[in-house]
């Protein structure tokens, strides 16, 4: 029976064109099986690039080229172009087999061809090439074939590089790419990774060769499928896996495994991708977990999306963390009374004053929650032993009993008068857990795992027996915006050894990618194993614009300036859904909304947009958190927002408290300023944020 296979460039065409030729392409291919075997409407080519490329008929203008088997069964549609240019790119492309991969791989000849002397005339006179360092026997084990290494010879900066992007074969401008962005041979030849070829196999066997290449070619099951497929046509992410994607999704853990790598390589991807492949294959429910109701809501979303089959979805339990915990509290005490944050604070301030204790209430609530819950510490015996790291103030065994005292009047209170806080309720749902022999899950997926707490991991740890593929963690520390500091081992989750990082960013410009990376510069942040983490290997292929910084007089001015751009934005054919604002606090959203309001533009608050696209959206630095924009303005970056005092520790009080502060607050602005895709503008006004000034 024939089959079908899709291009993924062919994909990203056909979601740009109208919706009536959507339909007429997805009508006639779905018919494709029947028409094929009737042989009545695929034409062979005359004057044509390859021998096997023949056209498809969709209308009257719009032809397909598809690339007929030689032997087998499997048609792959290369492109979908009117008429005219349908024919002119059958005549200037070549498809061939990459010497690394043996994938199928796709070049516009002629251009190359007329690209190579002009180059090579460039390079004459240059000071430096851009691949002078790299042998040619590295590049023809990379995949370089004699024609791209002459090409690669005469190039001399990446602007060529990039110009060549749509011309050259993908794996092997991948290549060029990955070495021009400093990545040595050995770490490109890690990234082909599992698409490596071993066995030795046949150059001219294309049929072999589109089977190969899953990472561009996606193989057709049936015209369901095809609906499926043209239903998110940009949802590339759900049909090509980059192949240090598939590995991490296809992979067999022999306990936790996680995968790491900075902001948009696609780790929610990955995870959501194992959570469909684990689902799949065995019969018992799988969580996918994480620590914000946002991040759920696009969690839910994607498993929909990407779930292959109604069991599949009914298998895969999409839950906030914290529900988790209130349901399996619910089940044996039935619904807890919560302990609001003000009473909190002032059953805090009755035990200081009770006692008379040199501590603040802050004092006392952080020692609480970072030292005796994240170590689960419930004598005074534990506590006196506990580890403090990350708590800068001392203290003698004297202040640490008195410390201990208040801990347990606290607890005792909360004990007395019924009410629970959410950690209380974590804590508990873990304790329940931890003694029934029926775990509510076989698999757990963790995704933005460097805000979980110890208490939440310990609930997760609790929730999933210890197996295979028990639990899988994605994440990345440098976007952590919270303060929950975990090392994964000392809750029971021991990962080492089964640890992937992916390096290639797939959301924003290599642009902005580097402006935002240099906010980081210089900080040294945990990988939640006990070592350091760093994403300095983070790329986009993707250029754009830089990102442009400005800073104002006066708010007004300010947010007048940001309103202008958005209207540009707009008037550029930008939808005003596409558009993001951010802000470090929810009160500097009125000013800008109010300038907006005036240009007639719609702007919505995002904490009540339920998914609605009509509307620019404004919102919290930290509620960006798993979002994307096409354009994002990151607002009121000025000194005295940025950061926040009030969620600093002063350094008087505590310099290490105040160090970790400071850093999450370069990684709040950070985060904001990755949801950017195309464009980034970051404004103050008065005074620069002091994480600005390096960069301005
Ligand atoms: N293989 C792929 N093909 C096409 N697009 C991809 C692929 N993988 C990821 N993307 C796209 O890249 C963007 C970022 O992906 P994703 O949200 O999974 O990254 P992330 O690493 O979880 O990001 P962050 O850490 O910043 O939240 C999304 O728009 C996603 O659709």
């Amino acid at each position: 029976m024939p089959k079908l296979a899709i291009a993924r460039q062919c994909l990203k065409e056909f979601g740009r064109l109208d919706k009536p030729l959507q339909d007429k392409i997805t009508e006639t291919l779905s018919k494709f099986e029947a028409a094929t075997h009737t042989g009545i409407h695929l034409e062979k080519i005359a004057d044509t690039r390859h021998p096997l490329y023949r056209s498809i008929r969709i209308d009257q203008f719009y032809r397909g080229i598809v690339l007929s088997p030689e032997t087998g069964e499997t048609y792959t549609l290369l492109t979908v172009l009117p008429h005219d240019d349908a024919y002119t790119w059958a005549r200037r492309h070549h498809v061939s087999v990459n010497r690394a991969t043996g994938g199928l791989e796709v070049r516009d000849v002629i251009t190359i061809d007329e690209a190579i002397p002009e180059l090579a005339r460039g390079a004459e006179s240059a000071p430096k090439l851009l691949f002078e360092e790299v042998n040619d026997a590295d590049l023809t084990r990379l995949g370089i074939d004699e024609e791209i290494l002459k090409v690669a010879r005469t190039i001399t900066d990446t602007t060529q590089l990039d110009a060549l992007k749509a011309f050259l074969p993908e794996t092997q401008w991948d290549v060029l790419a990955g070495l021009a962005s400093g990545l040595t041979p050995e770490q490109v030849w890690a990234e082909l990774g599992a698409r490596i070829v071993e066995e030795p196999y046949d150059p001219d066997d294309l049929d072999a060769a589109v089977a190969r290449s899953s990472d561009r070619i996606v193989l057709v099951d049936g015209p369901d499928d095809l609906m499926a497929i043209f239903a998110h046509p940009f949802a590339l992410w759900r049909v090509y896996l980059h192949p240090t994607q598939r590995a991490v999704v296809d992979a067999n853990f022999r306990g936790p495994a996680r995968v790491t790598g900075g902001p948009g390589t696609g780790k929610t991807v990955v995870a959501l991708h194992r959570a469909q492949r684990l689902a799949s294959k065995s019969t018992g429910p799988v969580l996918v977990t994480t620590f914000t109701s946002t991040l759920t809501d696009s969690l839910r979303a994607g498993v929909k999306l990407l779930a292959n089959s109604p069991d599949v979805l009914e298998r895969i339990d999409v839950q906030h963390v914290d529900k988790l915990a209130h349901q399996i509290f619910r089940e044996v005490h039935g619904a807890p009374t919560m302990v609001g944050d003000d009473d909190e604070k002032q059953l805090w301030a009755s035990i200081v004053q009770r006692l008379e204790l040199p501590f603040t209430e802050a004092f006392l609530a952080a020692e609480w929650r970072q030292v005796v819950l994240a170590q689960d510490v419930s004598t005074a015996a534990d506590y006196l032993s506990a580890k403090r790291i990350g708590r800068g103030r001392r203290l003698g065994t004297n202040q640490k009993a008195q410390v201990w005292q208040a801990v347990w009047e606290f607890e005792n209170a909360l004990r007395e008068t019924s009410v629970w806080t959410h950690e209380t309720v974590c804590r508990e749902a873990t304790r329940i857990l931890g003694g029934r022999s029926d775990k509510p899950y076989v698999h757990i997926i963790v995704d933005e795992a460097q805000d979980l707490s110890p208490e939440q991991w310990r609930l997760v740890r609790a929730a999933v027996p210890e197996h295979q593929d028990d639990i899988f963690i994605a994440g990345d520390t440098h976007q952590r915006i919270y303060d929950s500091r975990v090392s994964l081992r000392e809750v029971g989750i021991k990962v080492t050894g089964r640890s992937s990082r992916l390096n290639l960013n797939y959301r924003t410009t290599a642009e902005i990618l580097a402006w935002s990376m240099q906010l980081l510069h210089g900080a040294r942040i945990d990988d939640m194993d006990g070592h350091l983490d760093s994403i300095a290997g983070c790329r986009s292929d993707v250029h754009g614009p830089p990102p442009t910084a400005k800073g104002f007089t006066t708010q007004t001015d300010e947010a007048n300036y940001v309103a202008e751009t958005v209207e540009a934005w707009i008037a550029s054919g930008v939808e005003p859904g596409e558009i993001g604002i951010a802000t470090r606090a929810k009160w500097q959203h009125k000013k800008i909304q109010d300038a907006l309001f005036t240009r007639g533009i719609p702007v919505r608050l995002l904490a009540k947009s339920k998914g609605a696209t009509d509307s620019v959206l404004i919102g919290t630095m930290h509620a960006m958190k798993g979002l994307e924009f096409r354009c994002m303005t990151v607002v009121s970056v000025s000194a005295k927002q940025v950061p926040a005092a009030a969620a600093v520790t002063p350094v008087g009080e505590d310099p290490q408290s105040h160090q970790q502060d400071m850093q999450r607050e370069r990684c709040v602005l950070f985060v904001a300023c990755t949801r950017a895709r195309e464009d980034l503008l970051v404004t103050w006004n008065e005074t620069p944020s002091p994480f600005l000034v390096p960069l301005i």
